[in-house]
């Protein structure tokens, strides 16, 4: 199940925050958003808001079959997040790197290189 954080679009959305609200207590907002009618625009729109999926939580369409309720998107230890895209390596080693490596070739073409 895919979960949005729509905390932000609450004030904007044009169906107004409490349906928003109400959908979020319901656990699984799929039903209610396709029962809408959304344009593109805002199926789009709506990727802005992803942060993650749920695992082992089927889609509002299989609940009948007993799956797990919506108290469970409120786990947040269950969402994959989405990782920061400066961290690790990329983030702050890699740079460091390059700093490194300049710094190394500007000290050799100074201090070592030097013809006479
Ligand atoms: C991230 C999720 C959502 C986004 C980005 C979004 C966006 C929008 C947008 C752009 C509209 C204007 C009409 C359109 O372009 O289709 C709209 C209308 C509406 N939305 Fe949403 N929506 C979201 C979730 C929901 C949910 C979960 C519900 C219901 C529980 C809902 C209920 C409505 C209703 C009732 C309208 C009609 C308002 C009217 O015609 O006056 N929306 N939404």
């Amino acid at each position: 199940m895919r979960v949005y954080d729509v905390t932000t679009f609450l004030e904007d959305h044009p169906g107004g925050e409490d349906v928003l609200l109400h959908a979020a207590a319901n656990g699984d907002a799929t039903e209610s958003f396709e029962e809408v009618g959304h344009s593109s625009t805002a199926t789009s729109m709506m990727e802005g808001y992803f942060i993650g999926t749920l695992e082992g939580h089927a889609a509002s369409s299989d609940s009948s079959s007993g799956a797990p309720s919506g108290g469970a998107l409120r786990n947040k230890a269950l969402l994959e997040k989405k990782q920061p895209p400066s961290s690790g390596f990329s983030g702050f080693l890699l740079p460091l790197l390059v700093l490194a490596l300049a710094f190394a070739a500007w000290y050799y073409l100074t201090y070592i290189n030097v013809k006479a």
